[in-house]
């Protein structure tokens, strides 16, 4: 009987022979051929079974008057949509929307675990009001946390103790006086730096260190040619790093700046918890960055605790009394509840400080020098808020023309430089905001005339990539072009002001970026001061203006290649 051949036993059918392999062919061959056939046909008809379970049209759940998200089909169970999602997340979940009976709400499925992935941004919207209990952040910033940042796994207790005395500090960032005492030293050391930007020597070792990263090149004494990225992201570096940690902290660690960028590049590796050695480039540079990164904030964590003890501090540190009030309060937070110096977290808000705010003064500045006539406009508009004025001169010795900058002026009176920054933004900036859904919860939105609702399970992943609406034509026309006005809004009485529109480059609920009010008015004056002071040209002046194509990251994209620039410095009213 066939169900008989079924268990047929292997040891009756052969013996073994000389090798395992040919033993096994041998066992193979002598199979019933129907044994065979379920032996080839099982996987196509898993394969097949999947693709068919997984394409069916979502249930309406009539007690809870709530949908099942649609699952976009998949033909290998449990790894789904794995090899799709790592090789291009984008171009899946831009087809999968196209597929998706409720647009821009669907789900895959990677390696058994479902994401619930959601562009729609009334949605999005919901998800991000609903309670931690419901929808939960805490568990994915950990693991963040210690994965990428490095914090000792043990410290998980310490942390969930202090957690929000520790977001408390972090919302310093959007509440007065303490923005605006930043702001001012941040301010400060743009308008001095921004004034010496390019020092026009021909000798490498007087160059700004800013100039030697960015690989300067000496053309004359008026004329520099230099790569415009480099240049730009350590210029912001330069001006917010000494504002939040202190002026010793860059002096005494001056290639702080470039360790942030090369953790950053291996961000992923220790995500994925690749150890130092791991034989892939990038790989070792990483982890010697991020503990290079280690000893500096140490070393301020030491001094901090020796200076609220009374001990003696290093002289070289000066007497850090020019810390910004948030890093002062999250250092008691951690002394005070015994954290360890190897234990506490300050990398984080160095991360965040120097990650995602310089790139986009590059995106931003380049968007605006390759559009024609824009600079102008963007020149004329802010002249009132960043003004260049003569400096002293002493015989045939003249300062620098002074520059000012009032970034009150820039965010509130200057329309068309900010729509570029929020431009550049939906163009460049990739976000995804994650939660775990951690019990049975519906979230609803309004979808075009009705309100929809979909019922999300325990165990369940949200992802919300915030890129995905931010290029979606159905919101943004010709998403792909760098539109200078768009965000730009008229009332009756013909009041020009500026509307971010539904972009979330800044994420969402509770774990918003809490440095958004200040990167904004950090970004628009190094902008405006950078085109204000200096007349920037593509060095091929053939190839003309190149806007490179990105280089997708977690956050900030990177341009592919380099900008090379010819720069000098501009001709003010008192010099023609
Ligand atoms: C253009 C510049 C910036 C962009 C686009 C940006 C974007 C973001 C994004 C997407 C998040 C994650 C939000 C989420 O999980 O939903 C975040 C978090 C954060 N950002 Fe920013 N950021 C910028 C600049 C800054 C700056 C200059 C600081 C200053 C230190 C800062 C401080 C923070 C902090 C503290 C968090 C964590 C918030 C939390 O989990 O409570 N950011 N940022």
């Amino acid at each position: 009987m066939m169900e008989d051949d079924f268990y047929h036993p292997l040891a009756n059918v052969s013996t073994p022979s000389s090798g395992w392999t040919s033993g096994a062919w041998q066992a193979a061959l002598s199979l019933h051929p129907n044994v065979l056939l379920a032996l080839f046909l099982g996987p196509v008809l898993i394969v097949m079974v999947t693709r068919y379970m997984t394409g069916l049209p979502p249930k309406e759940l009539s007690g809870q008057k709530a949908s099942t998200v649609w699952g976009y089909p998949y033909w290998i169970p449990f790894v789904g949509h794995a090899f799709s999602f790592f090789r291009d997340p984008i171009k899946l979940m831009r087809e999968a929307e196209s597929q998706s009976p409720h647009g821009n709400i669907f789900s895959l499925t990677l390696g058994g675990t479902t994401l619930n992935i959601i562009s729609d941004p009334d949605l999005i919207k919901n998800v991000m009001v609903k309670k931690e209990s419901d929808v939960q952040f805490s568990s994915i910033a950990w693991a963040i946390v210690e994965k990428f940042f490095g914090i000792p796994k043990a410290s998980y207790q310490k942390y969930v103790s202090v957690w929000d005395e520790l977001n408390g500090h972090a919302t310093l960032l959007m509440r007065e006086p303490h923005m605006s005492n930043m702001l001012k030293a941040t301010i400060r050391n743009l308008e001095r730096n921004l004034q010496n930007m390019i020092t026009f020597v021909d000798t490498e070792i007087d160059l700004q260190p800013w100039e030697r990263w960015a690989n300067a090149s000496y053309i004359s004494s008026s004329e520099t040619e230099i790569n415009l990225m480099s240049l730009l992201r350590d210029m912001t570096g330069h001006a917010s790093i000494p504002a939040t940690f202190g002026g010793a902290f860059m002096e005494k660690y001056p290639d702080i700046l470039h360790d942030v960028y090369d953790m950053d590049n291996g961000m992923y590796f220790f995500l994925m918890g690749l150890p130092a050695w791991f034989p892939w480039p990038g790989v070792m540079k990483a982890h010697l960055a991020r503990s290079r990164l280690w000893q500096a904030l140490d070393d301020q964590q030491r001094n901090l605790d020796a200076l609220a003890d009374g001990k003696d501090v290093d002289y070289s540190w000066g007497d850090l009394d020019d810390i910004s009030e948030m890093i002062t309060r999250r250092h008691s937070t951690f002394k005070s509840n015994g954290f360890e110096i190897k234990e506490r977290g300050d990398l984080a808000v160095l991360w965040a400080l120097v990650v995602n705010a310089p790139l986009l003064v590059y995106w931003q500045v380049i968007y605006i020098l390759s559009t024609p006539g824009l600079v102008e406009r963007i020149r004329e508009e802010v002249a009132p808020y960043v003004t260049v004025t003569k400096g002293e001169s002493i015989g045939k010795i003249s300062e620098a023309p002074k520059l000012a900058i009032s970034h009150e002026g820039l965010t509130k009176h200057c329309p068309l430089l900010r729509s570029t920054y929020f431009e550049a933004l939906r163009l460049r900036m990739a976000p995804w905001s994650m939660r775990k859904v951690a019990s049975d919860v519906v979230i609803s939105g309004k979808k075009t005339d009705n309100t929809m609702s979909f019922a999300l399970h325990k165990g369940e992943y949200i992802t919300m990539p915030h890129d995905l609406h931010m290029s979606d034509p159905r919101y943004f026309k010709d998403p792909e072009k760098f539109e200078p006005e768009r965000f730009i809004t008229r009332d009756e009485d013909g009041k020009v002001s500026t509307d971010a529109r539904t972009i979330r480059p800044y994420g969402g609920g509770p774990s918003m970026c809490k440095g958004r009010n200040f990167a904004e008015r950090e970004c628009l004056s190094l902008v405006a001061g950078v085109l204000a002071y200096w007349d920037i040209g593509p060095a091929d002046k053939k190839a003309g203006w190149v806007v490179p194509p990105l280089v997708r990251t977690s956050g900030m994209a990177r341009p592919q290649h380099e900008t090379r620039v010819r720069i000098k410095r501009r001709t003010f009213e008192w010099e023609t």
